[in-house]
C-alpha cells in the first residue's frame, strides 16, 4: 500500500471505544459488536462529531486535525437529517454545489445518484413526502454526492422494511463496488458483513476484538456475539475454539441420554423464523442457537421462557486455536 493513500487510524475515545486500524484505499470494512462495543463512537470520532485523542490519517491527511466541517467525508446517520426544505435533488446537489461545482453540474449529479438509487421520479419531492426507505436512498445519495475519500455509514439500514433494506443494500454494493475511497460500515447484520466488506472489524468492549475478511471472521469467530451474528455456535476454552452449526443440535424437554455428546440446557430467549426452519436462542452459558423444524417447534412448545436441554454429537464439532489440530 502506498503510505500516502488509505486510513491509517489510531484513535480513542476516551472511556468508549480505542481502535486501531489500516484500511487500504478502495476497501469496504464493516464494524460489528454487540450494543455498546464502541462502534458508532468510533465513526463519530472520524466525523468529528464526538472528541477523540489519536491519529486517523487518510491519504497523508490526519482527519483529527480538519474542522469536522472541512472533512472529505461522506455521512450516513440515523440522526444526520435531510434539509426539510429542500428537494430530495436540491438535498444530493448541496454538496457539490458547497464544492464549487455549477448548478447545472451539480445537478445533473444529483440526478444520477437518484436515478441509481431508484428513486430519480422523486426528485422534486420534499423530505416529509418520502418514506423512510426513499429518504433513506437521498440520505445516502447526499453521502456519495461529494465523492468523499470517506464514507462513513451506521447502520444504514436500521428500521427499514426488509424488502426495501434488501434492495437497498443490493444498490449500495454496486456503487461501492467502484467506488475509489474507503467505507466503513456499522452494522447488526451478518449479511452486510459477510457481502458488503472486504475486511470485518469485530468491536468488543470498546476494543478490537477481531480483524479478517468475512471468510476468516465467519470460519473463525473470536467472540460469542460474531459467532452467533455469523450463526454459528462457538464454544471457547482458553485458546480452544469449538464450533458447530445450528442445524446440527438437537433439542429436548427431557435430559438426553448418552455421555458421548456435548449437552446444556437452558431457557429458549427467542424463536425466529430462519428459511425453512425455527432458529432458538436459548440461554445456556453460553448462549447458543438451534433450528428446529417448525413441526418440532409446535410439538415441543418451543417459545421463549420454555426450559429445553441442547446436545451436539461430537462429529459434528469443528476445533480451532492453539490446541487444537486445527483442520
Ligand atoms: N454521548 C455519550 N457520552 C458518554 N458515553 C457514551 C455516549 N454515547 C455512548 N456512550 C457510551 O460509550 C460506549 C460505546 O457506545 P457506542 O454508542 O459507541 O456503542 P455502539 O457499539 O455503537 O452500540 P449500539 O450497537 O448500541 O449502537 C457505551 O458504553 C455507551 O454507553
Amino acid at each position: 500500500m502506498n503510505p500516502s493513500s488509505g486510513l491509517h487510524v489510531d484513535l480513542s475515545v476516551p472511556g468508549r471505544a480505542q481502535v486501531e486500524l489500516d484500511v487500504a484505499a478502495g476497501s469496504v470494512v464493516a464494524v460489528i459488536g454487540p450494543n455498546g462495543a464502541g462502534k458508532s463512537s468510533f465513526v463519530r470520532a472520524l466525523a468529528g462529531l464526538v472528541p477523540a485523542q489519536g491519529v486517523a490519517v487518510l491519504d497523508g491527511t490526519d482527519l483529527l486535525r480538519v474542522p469536522a466541517r472541512d472533512r472529505q467525508i461522506g455521512l450516513v446517520f440515523q440522526d444526520q437529517l435531510l434539509f426539510p426544505h429542500l428537494s430530495a435533488l436540491d438535498n444530493v446537489a448541496f454538496g457539490p454545489r458547497a464544492r464549487g461545482r455549477s448548478r447545472k453540474e451539480a445537478d445533473r449529479r444529483a440526478q444520477e445518484l437518484l436515478d441509481v438509487f431508484g428513486i430519480g421520479d422523486l426528485s422534486h419531492r420534499r423530505p416529509r413526502e418520502l418514506s423512510g426507505g426513499q429518504a433513506q436512498r437521498v440520505a445516502i445519495a447526499r453521502a456519495l454526492a461529494t465523492e468523499p475519500d470517506l464514507l462513513l455509514l451506521d447502520e444504514p439500514f436500521a428500521g427499514l422494511d426488509v424488502t426495501v433494506a434488501m434492495a437497498l443494500r443490493i444498490e449500495l454494493a454496486s456503487h461501492l463496488a467502484t467506488y475509489g475511497g474507503i467505507a466503513i460500515l456499522v452494522t447488526h447484520e451478518a449479511i452486510d458483513a459477510l457481502t458488503l466488506a472486504d475486511e470485518v472489524l469485530v468491536l468488543d468492549q470498546g476494543r478490537v476484538a477481531q480483524r479478517g475478511t468475512p471468510r476468516e471472521v465467519a470460519a473463525r469467530p473470536a467472540t460469542d456475539h460474531v459467532a452467533r451474528l455469523v450463526g454459528v455456535n462457538l464454544l471457547r476454552d482458553d485458546d480452544t475454539f469449538t464450533t458447530f452449526s445450528p442445524r446440527d443440535v438437537t433439542v429436548s424437554l427431557a435430559r438426553p441420554e448418552g455421555s458421548a455428546r456435548l449437552q446444556w440446557s437452558g431457557q429458549v430467549a427467542s424463536a425466529q423464523p430462519h428459511g425453512d426452519a425455527v432458529r432458538l436462542l436459548v440461554e445456556t452459558s453460553p448462549p447458543l442457537l438451534a433450528d428446529v423444524t417448525p413441526q418440532a417447534a409446535a410439538e415441543l412448545g418451543l417459545a421463549p421462557g420454555r426450559e429445553v436441554w441442547l446436545s451436539v454429537k461430537a462429529t459434528a464439532v469443528s476445533r480451532y486455536g492453539a490446541d487444537a489440530d486445527d483442520r
